[in-house]
């Protein structure tokens, strides 16, 4: 397990450390192997010789914001963004804390190097650019082997957080098959970055259970198993050979569901959620984090709950995970049944509107069905139904570039002031609409926020028609789930409970820029992303603490004292003093047994 704090902290020892001096075992050329404790050009003097690193290293001591400059020198000359996502990787291979540190330091420019978009490009070319393994291959024709294969990464205690993914649904970008694994293992960058969730207590994974992508099929590179996806009753089986597996090994282990496909997300939610603390990030991040941005919106529009009629484009895992979300807000906000609420909000897909006509309507997309007769006679495309509903909010998850055209925002904009407009389709080219469209076609009007990042949009919106910039939020469930995640992490939620979402929509609401500002972001940004997290974190302990499953012992009570006890716990891109132990009695993280992300150095 990582040492208990060492530090003073007027909260006594803190169940995780982030500070004080880090016990070690390994010297000379291992120490400079093991990315977790590699200091590389900044091991002092007396580190240098009580590790035997003298004469493996130039002379010239360095600090770890000269390690960043030059870092950033060498990222900065990568020809594409693709070659600075393998960049960086690399770096995290060889120095976890500069690998964090120059991502903390440059956030808003490398998050989407290391996120969406350019992500998505990686996991596309995984079998292509692989250099080394990283994260934990499960697959389905070896289930037997599961709780063998996850058992080597640690004792009971050494881990917090697992990204699991079955590859089917990433991103927008379909099945990747094993590909998947890069997904879990951005996600888990993104916890440690942006919410200080321990680099070293988290576990990547991919189920490989085969691949529909023919494309993977037909690649002689390609590094999954080579065969269709596997269904029915074997796969639910193989996920629950991997869950059971999991909460056996790691009891304290918070699980986090990525980018599974419809049904299967739905399902596996549905079923671990009432037994386990789990998570979905597409359904319930996304959900979140799109009503905080809703939120904002109303704000700015002086609208309430109960004048919103929204109309989500796409009902998949994302679109009905919002759809949920924002239906529950307006039961409790009115005092209504959910029955009642879901009818202010209409979903389309393929078919057209969802109504009790529409045939294989899934369990999820049934409530929010629209009466048959009542369209019987009417267009149900996406233009009819703005036409027809005079939506306040629009909203994208369907993976349909261009989906929002002129035609169809005009005609939104002719019925509402403000329209709020989010297309959250990832990756950047399958937005429904670009900003700037967006802006241009309503006249600087439209409240907009995207999945994925895009450059602020200069017009003349401003008064008496001066130019001016409008910063568009990017409305992605990275805004919120790594505050959960630590939140529950922190507290060891036993499940994780609508109150504790609602109190999350909350923490994010209630920093966004737009409540000061009406031209400002609906959401707040990367450069406060950890000040967001650890407001949602406190947020999350606190309606645990409620709702009676937080099991964690000297939670403090006081808000500002909670908020200090889980910044405390937050993990920090700095190096900390080594000191030297024998091997022998040496804890198994002193050793360099504990899982290092992008090392195979510890495994057995
Ligand atoms: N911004 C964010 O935080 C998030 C964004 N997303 C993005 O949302 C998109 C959807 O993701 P998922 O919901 O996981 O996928 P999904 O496959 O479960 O859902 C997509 C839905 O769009 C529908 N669709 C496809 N073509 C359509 C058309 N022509 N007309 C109407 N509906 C159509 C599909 O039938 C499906 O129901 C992806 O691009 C994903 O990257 C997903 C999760 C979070
Ligand atoms: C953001 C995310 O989780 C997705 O696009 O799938
Ligand atoms: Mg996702």
């Amino acid at each position: 397990m990582v040492s208990q704090d060492k530090s003073p902290s007027k909260f006594g020892s803190l169940p995780l450390s982030t500070s004080g001096p880090l016990e070690c075992a390994l010297k000379g050329t291992v120490l400079l192997n093991h990315p977790y404790f590699n200091k590389g050009s900044a091991f002092t003097h007396q580190e240098r010789r009580d590790f035997g690193l003298a004469g493996l290293l130039p002379p010239r001591i360095q600090t770890l914001d000269q390690q960043v400059q030059r870092a950033y020198e060498q990222y900065s000359a990568q020809p594409n963004d693709l070659s600075k996502n393998t960049f960086l990787t690399s770096m995290k291979e060889q120095n976890q804390v500069l690998y964090f540190r120059l991502l903390h330091d440059h956030l808003s420019e490398m998050f989407s190097v290391v996120y969406t978009p350019t992500e998505g490009e990686a996991i596309q070319n995984y079998s292509r650019i692989f250099r080394r393994p990283d994260g934990v291959f499960l697959n389905i024709n070896d289930a037997d082997r599961v709780h063998h294969d996850l058992s080597l990464w640690g004792t009971p205690d050494d881990i917090d957080y697992i990204v699991v993914t079955d590859g089917e649904e990433i991103l927008g970008i379909g099945d990747q098959g094993c590909g998947g694994i890069l997904i879990s293992i951005a996600k888990l960058a993104l916890t440690a970055i942006c919410a200080g969730v321990h680099p070293n207590r988290v576990l990547p994974v991919v189920l490989d259970c085969g691949t529909n992508n023919q494309d993977l099929l037909d690649d002689p590179l390609y590094l999954g198993l080579r065969e269709k996806r596997v269904t029915g009753k074997r796969y639910d089986d193989f996920v629950d050979t991997f869950v059971k597996a999991a909460r056996k090994l790691y009891p304290k282990a918070y699980i986090h569901f990525e980018d599974f496909g419809f049904d299967n997300a739905r399902r596996i939610l549905d079923k671990y959620r009432p037994e386990i603390p789990c998570f979905n990030d597409d359904v319930q991040g996304t959900g979140c984090v799109t009503l905080a941005a809703i939120f904002s919106g109303l704000h700015i529009t002086k609208q309430k709950l109960e004048d919103l009629r929204m109309v989500i484009f796409g009902a998949g895992t994302a679109g009905v995970g919002i759809a949920d979300q924002v239906r529950d807000a307006i039961a409790t906000d009115r005092g209504i049944s959910k029955e009642e609420a879901a009818k202010q909000i209409w979903l389309i897909d393929k078919p057209g509107l969802l109504t009790t006509e529409v045939e294989s309507l899934s369990a999820a997309q049934k409530p929010f069905a629209r009466p048959g007769d009542e369209w019987k006679d009417k267009d149900r495309d996406l233009l009819a139904v703005v036409k027809e509903v005079k939506p306040n909010v629009l909203i994208g998850t369907s993976t349909v570039p261009k989906a929002f055209t002129k035609d169809i925002v005009r005609e939104m904009a002719s019925h509402v002031e403000r329209p709020i407009i989010l297309p959250l389709s990832n990756p950047t080219r399958l937005h429904e609409a670009v900003p700037a469209d967006l802006l241009n076609w309503t006249n600087g009007k439209a409240l907009v926020a995207t999945g994925s990042p895009f450059k602020p949009v200069k017009g003349p919106w401003g008064q008496d028609g001066q130019e001016i910039e409008i910063e568009v939020a990017e409305c992605n469930n990275s805004v919120v789930f790594p505050g959960i995640g630590l939140g529950s992490v922190l507290c060891r939620a036993r499940l994780v409970t609508d109150k504790m979402l609602v109190a999350a929509v909350g923490g994010v609401a209630e920093m966004s820029p737009a409540l000061k500002n009406d031209t400002a972001p609906l959401l707040p940004g990367v450069k406060v992303v950890r000040d967001v997290s650890a407001r949602v974190a406190r947020k999350v302990i606190q309606a645990a603490v409620e709702e009676g499953v937080a099991t964690e012992q000297g939670i403090p009570e006081d808000e500002s004292d909670l908020e200090e006890w889980v910044r405390e716990q937050m993990w920090k891109p700095v190096y900390r003093p080594l000191k030297y132990v024998e091997k022998e009695g040496a804890t198994r993280e002193a050793k360099g047994e504990m899982l290092v992300v992008g090392s195979l150095s510890t495994r057995d």
